[in-house]
């Protein structure tokens, strides 16, 4: 059994220079984050201030004075009240608006990202991974951000300014007072961690009994079938054990935690009494102030156990930091040139279509041309060795051979999708890498073997091919290609709902949808990539149609699993091992008697074959 990857390792030191790149996405919304600051800033010297109130407070009672002589001190305390509330609900709202901004900023960028970065970065990072990048790892960054880094101030400030207030007023006894701090900071900064790293480690577990139900459930069957009973329940029972472990650990460190840092402040309240006393009776200071020094020394805990919870969660959200961050700076490696970026803009300057700029040639393209395309997705393998390969506008040219050969390669190069290890595939004779990636994605359709459809209506799925499109141009794409009468056979016509990926429709109809969308946007070159199965002949029939409709003028790759689809193909080639192994018109290639032969002929005998049972 497989268990759910550690995303939670804890950073042993926290790196600066990562924290600062984070924090950029705080500085972009300065407008919140000054606020913010100075909200932090005034409530520490509120938070600071009520001591001396009530020192003044009890300064005036001790030297004999009357009810009157309160009533500044009661307008003094009511204003720091009132202020401290308009400040808690500044930071509140700003707080939160940033957290918002930010996981915001983040998560867009991110997506940027990915939508920039080619297929072969999608080919090494798995899917939940990168789901995770946008959503636990942005909204915790973005959480840090804005509340940690409130946190952090208001605690800084706050310890700050109770330091100050106290030096001021004795630093004799401002010493004694803080000679309790270096233990509560050290105390409090390796409990926090070892806390975080407990309840880290309880979540890990969780996570991993829930996943064990799952299967547990989910494979029922197979555990009756192979009795595995036992060894499952041992497994689950280490898990549960481990679990418990952990939760005894976080008990135990908060158990000590709380009884020392209350030890620690007591012995700072005492020490203040006890020094503090003696100056009382020796007339150096008044009873206010001693009472001011007791509540300081209390006060400490709070911000230092806040700082140290903050500083823990910024160790501990690192690896996602990392993570983001690391996202973030992936380039791209298939993207426009400076040559053609510079061009695009020189042309976009005089109001040109910058396709014009590239080749000076008309928008049409005459052909495109595999020059010695050699091409490997990684160096184990090299998948295609010095193709070559020249089609014109208007042809048709048919993919065939074994799985694995390398038909769909092909097509991912002349999409760009992926570039060319070595060689140059050219469009009008000119290497596609010096045109601009929008350009040429602007003139590929491409059908899916198993198209992906959106949950939405129909008539939504097929304008996804241009959003500008009518309600009259969807129609007659969709008439085009065959759909528009399995379409009015739907409850309601244009306007059914597919539900998630088309998941009510059939292959051959998510085809049909799929080929009107990618019609719509009126491609110059169309891929097509054959359904192989569930695909009933007659649906199969109303596709090759409309691909004999649509396929006329423009220039079409058809990677083919039937056959008898591609009889009428211009060229057919029988790819193997990434080479041409043959190639020629259907009837060329069934006269030479070579693979293409026995592919066909096997394929023609297992299909009469199925025919005669389905009959018989
Ligand atoms: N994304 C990828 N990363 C690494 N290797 C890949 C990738 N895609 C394909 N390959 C490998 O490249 C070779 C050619 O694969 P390709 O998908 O082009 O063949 P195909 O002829 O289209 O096969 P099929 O008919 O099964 O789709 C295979 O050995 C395959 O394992």
């Amino acid at each position: 059994m497989t268990h759910p990857p550690d995303n939670e390792a804890i950073a042993t030191k926290i790196d600066i220079d990562l924290w600062k790149r984070i924090f950029r996405f705080a500085l972009n919304h300065k407008r919140l984050l000054y606020p913010l600051m100075a909200s932090a800033f005034v409530l520490s010297l509120i938070d600071a201030a009520y001591p001396i109130v009530t020192m003044k407070a009890i300064d005036i009672v001790q030297g004999g004075g009357v009810a009157k002589d309160l009533i500044p001190v009661a307008a003094w305390y009511l204003g720091l009240s009132l202020t401290l509330a308009t400040l808690v609900y500044v930071f509140i709202r700003c707080a939160g608006s940033i957290s918002h901004h930010i996981a915001f900023d983040i998560k867009r960028d991110c997506f940027k990202r990915l939508q920039e970065l080619e297929f072969s970065f999608y080919d090494k990072q798995p899917t939940g991974w990168l789901i995770s990048r946008l959503t636990a790892d942005c909204d915790r960054l973005s959480r840090i951000l804005a509340w940690g880094f409130l946190d952090v101030l208001w605690g800084s400030f706050f310890v700050a300014a109770m330091s100050i207030m106290m030096f001021i007023y004795h630093w004799k006894l401002a010493l004694v007072v803080l000679a309790t701090l270096p233990p509560l900071i050290v105390l409090s900064i390796y409990f926090q961690k070892k806390m975080l790293v407990a309840s880290r480690q309880i979540r890990k577990h969780n996570a991993r009994i829930t996943a064990s139900y799952n299967e547990g459930i989910a494979g029922v069957k197979t555990t009756k079938t192979l009795g595995r009973e036992t060894e499952n329940l041992n497994e689950f029972e280490g898990m549960s054990t481990d679990m418990y472990s952990a939760s005894v650990r976080r008990a135990f460190f908060s158990a000590i935690y709380l009884p020392l840092v209350m030890l620690i402040g007591s012995l700072g309240s005492g020490l203040a009494l006890w020094y503090g006393g003696l100056n009382v009776l020796s007339g150096s200071i008044t009873l206010g102030i001693l009472v001011a020094f007791i509540s300081y020394a209390g006060n400490f805990f709070h911000p230092i156990n806040q700082v140290a919870q903050i500083l823990a969660e910024i160790q501990g959200a690192q690896a996602a930091g990392e993570r983001v961050m690391g996202l973030l700076s992936t380039e791209p490696k298939i993207k426009d040139s400076e040559e053609v970026l510079q061009k695009i803009a020189g042309r976009n300057d005089l109001g040109h279509d910058p396709l014009l700029a590239i080749d000076g040639h008309p928008k049409h393209i005459d052909e495109i041309q595999f020059a010695d395309v050699s091409f490997s997705y990684n160096e184990k393998e090299q998948v295609l060795k010095r193709f070559n390969l020249t089609v014109k506008r208007g042809q048709t040219i048919a993919l065939v051979g074994p799985s694995g050969g390398g038909k769909s390669t092909i097509v991912s190069l002349v999409s760009r999708f992926y570039e060319p290890t070595s060689g140059e595939i050219r469009f009008n004779g000119i290497d596609y890498r010096q045109r601009s990636l929008d350009w040429l994605q602007g003139q590929l359709g491409i059908v899916l073997q198993t198209p992906h459809l959106f949950n939405g209506s129909v008539i939504e799925n097929i304008r996804y091919g241009r959003l500008d499109a009518t309600d009259k141009e969807i129609r007659e794409a969709a008439t085009l290609v065959n759909a528009h009468d399995f379409i009015m056979k739907l409850e309601n016509g244009y306007d059914t709902v597919i539900g998630e990926g088309g998941a009510r429709l059939s292959t051959g109809e998510r085809q049909l949808i799929s080929f009107a969308r990618a019609l719509l946007a009126d491609p110059q070159i169309f891929v097509m990539d054959e359904a192989t199965s569930s695909i009933d002949t007659e649906t199969e029939k109303l596709i090759q149609d409309g691909m004999q409709r649509v396929f006329d003028g423009r220039i079409s790759f058809v990677i083919a699993h039937r056959l008898s689809t591609i009889r009428s193909a211009d060229q057919i080639l029988v790819i193997q091992k990434g080479e041409i192994e043959e190639q020629g018109t259907h009837e060329e290639l069934l006269a030479q008697r070579g693979h293409y032969y026995e592919l066909y002929v096997n394929q023609f005998r297992r299909e009469g074959e199925e025919q005669a049972l389905e009959a018989g």
